[in-house]
């Protein structure tokens, strides 16, 4: 596999706060990859200075490929409609106009509403849009889907998941752990200036360890049980129930939640 971001003992401060005390990883190309970290970790620091947006004090980054950056917020006058957004967009970067791009993004169902008029998930869905104009290889993410409902935030997976299968490599900053969970390929857990955790989801729970809850609910009860083997501790419970002729109408398993395990290491608790 080939690298789409390298980076080599990164290190940023602001004023005597060093934020970023040496960071080193790769990003392969393809990839969808996710920074963690609690609030003020250096996420966005970090992808500031991987785009070209913010000057890291020391370190190497190499980029192979076009960006594109999604951005939070934006300065775009409020009066501007997306498509005439996207036109401007794309003449600035000499690009040709997608339309299957937004159509799939529902930028023309925004035809007639003006910026300020949009929604958060609309103003998002359009800012995704304009950083695709430049038909990047690399795609920044930060907070995509932060304050989007439900409806807003399964659509923009769907798009970010189709960027994928178009082979970019796309780089994202979350809170939303369950979102990390069903996208991305690879995390880094950034915590005290330092990437604490790098791998898949998979090898962060094998690190931590894993942990399931059952709830199980009967006529008059529900209770809670916790375990560390399913299947040691399921079938006894079972078992349990018939014995004491307790009907059971539901049933529950739940894994500890990616967000359970990250805590505990951005926390420093590993
Ligand atoms: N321009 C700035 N000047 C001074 N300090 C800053 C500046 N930008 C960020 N910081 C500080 O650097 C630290 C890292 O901030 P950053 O925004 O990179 O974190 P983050 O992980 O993205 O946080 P969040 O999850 O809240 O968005 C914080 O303590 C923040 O207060």
């Amino acid at each position: 596999m080939t690298e789409a971001i390298k980076i080599k003992n990164l290190k940023k401060h602001y004023g005597s706060h060093l934020v970023l005390k040496g960071l080193n990883f790769c990003v392969q190309q393809g990839e969808i990859f996710a920074l963690l970290g609690v609030n003020g970790a250096g996420k966005t620091t970090c992808m500031e200075c991987l785009e070209g947006l913010r000057k890291p004090d020391s370190g190497e980054i190499t980029i192979n490929g076009k960006m594109g950056i999604q951005l939070q917020s934006s300065s775009l006058s409020a009066h501007l409609k997306p498509l005439e957004a996207v036109k401007l967009f794309a003449k600035w970067n000499k690009t040709p106009i997608d339309n299957t791009m937004l159509d799939a993004l529902g930028i023309y169902e925004l035809a007639k509403k003006r910026y300020y008029q949009l929604s958060t998930g609309q103003k998002r869905r359009l800012h995704l849009a304009l950083a695709l104009t430049r038909n990047p290889d690399i795609l920044f993410l930060d907070e995509p889907t932060a304050g989007l409902d439900i409806e807003g935030r399964l659509s923009l997976h769907k798009q970010i998941r189709h960027l994928k299968a178009m082979k970019k490599t796309i780089i994202l900053a979350s809170h939303d752990m369950t979102e990390v969970e069903s996208l991305c390929d690879r995390i880094a857990i950034l915590s005290k200036g330092r990437i604490a955790f790098i791998g898949t989801v998979d090898q962060l729970n094998k690190t931590v360890g894993k942990h399931y809850n059952i709830t199980i609910q009967t006529q008059d009860k529900i209770k809670k049980y916790e375990c560390d083997d399913i299947e040691a501790a399921l079938f006894p419970l079972l078992m349990q129930y018939k014995k004491n002729n307790e009907t059971i109408l539901d049933i529950q398993i739940n894994r500890g939640s990616l967000e359970q395990h990250f805590m505990k290491i951005a926390k420093g608790d590993y």
